[in-house]
């Protein structure tokens, strides 16, 4: 995977974005980095603009006011292929891939990098293979794309980001619908692949194991960062979400050494 950013220049730069539908302005005024490296979790309520926000940094929604830089150059000065070589997405709904098998699904992650009409080559069919074992589909590989399990699909459209090769992975509730195990995978599968990802997630205790930092919003608005413990307080819970949580560390520890916030939720609480 490439890492080319300087340490120092965030690699994506997110400057006063404010993004509306109509009169309706949903996301106002949102200022974030994300440093190159960094497994970067967002979280908040339903509707609080997780989705809108992501959408803005893939490009698929323009930005009314204020500019997203990638290396330090506004994305939308970008011509579309140079972008895609750059950030790829894994998205919540798996778009339909008609009848297309596992290996031509994780073929397309090499589009941006081929010119029209020119053919797969060993090369490009050893990149393909190396990506469909790293996410342990070896098996599957000539199985249709639209007769896998929830979570191979999603395993398969991450070894589609592998081939694509980008710097920055953006994931909008990737593990929505897979079951405790699948969740885990997939997130500890992005995590692998040491590319900078930032996710954002339903699972509060999900987020706190996987990510190094975490950004909460709602309304449209950014209301904390930093890490999960920075982050995931009683306090925070209680204001964005509103439950009532206790938070107690995790029995294990994080990878770098870090303790894990653990929610535990009270019920019949207003
Ligand atoms: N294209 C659109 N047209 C109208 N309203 C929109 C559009 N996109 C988003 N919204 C509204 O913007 C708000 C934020 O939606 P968004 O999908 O970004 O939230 P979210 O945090 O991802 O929510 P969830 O956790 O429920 O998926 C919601 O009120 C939604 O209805």
């Amino acid at each position: 995977m490439h890492t080319q950013t300087p340490l120092n220049i965030p690699l994506l730069n997110v400057k006063n974005v404010s993004w509306g539908i109509g009169n309706k302005t949903i996301l106002k005024k949102i200022n974030l980095k994300i440093t190159t490296g960094k497994f970067v979790g967002l979280i908040g309520p339903n509707g609080a603009g997780k989705s809108s926000l992501l959408r803005c940094l893939y490009r698929f929604n323009k930005p009314s006011d204020g500019v997203v830089e990638f290396n330090n150059t506004d994305i939308w000065q970008l011509k579309s292929d140079e972008y895609a070589k750059k950030v790829a997405v894994v998205l919540q709904e798996t778009p339909s891939q008609f009848n297309l098998s596992v290996f031509d699904v994780i073929a397309l992650g090499l589009t941006p990098h081929k010119s029209l009409f020119s053919s797969v080559t060993n090369i490009d069919k050893q990149k393909i293979t190396q990506a469909i074992n790293t996410v342990g589909l070896a098996d599957h590989s000539g199985q249709s794309f639209e007769s896998l399990s929830g979570g191979e699909k999603q395993r398969a459209l991450i070894a589609r980001a592998i081939v694509q090769q980008p710097q920055l992975l953006i994931m909008d509730e990737p593990t929505s619908h897979l079951d405790v195990k699948y969740q885990i995978q997939v997130m500890e599968l992005a995590k692998s692949l040491g590319v900078t990802v930032f996710a954002s997630f339903h699972d509060l205790n999900l987020a706190s194991a996987m990510c190094d930092e975490l950004v909460v919003i709602k309304n449209g608005e950014i209301t904390h960062t930093g890490t999960p413990s920075e982050v995931l307080t009683e306090n925070m819970l209680g204001d964005v979400f509103g439950v009532c949580a206790q938070v107690n560390n995790h029995p294990q520890i994080s990878k770098s050494g870090n303790s894990i916030p653990h929610i535990t939720y009270f019920y019949g609480y207003e």
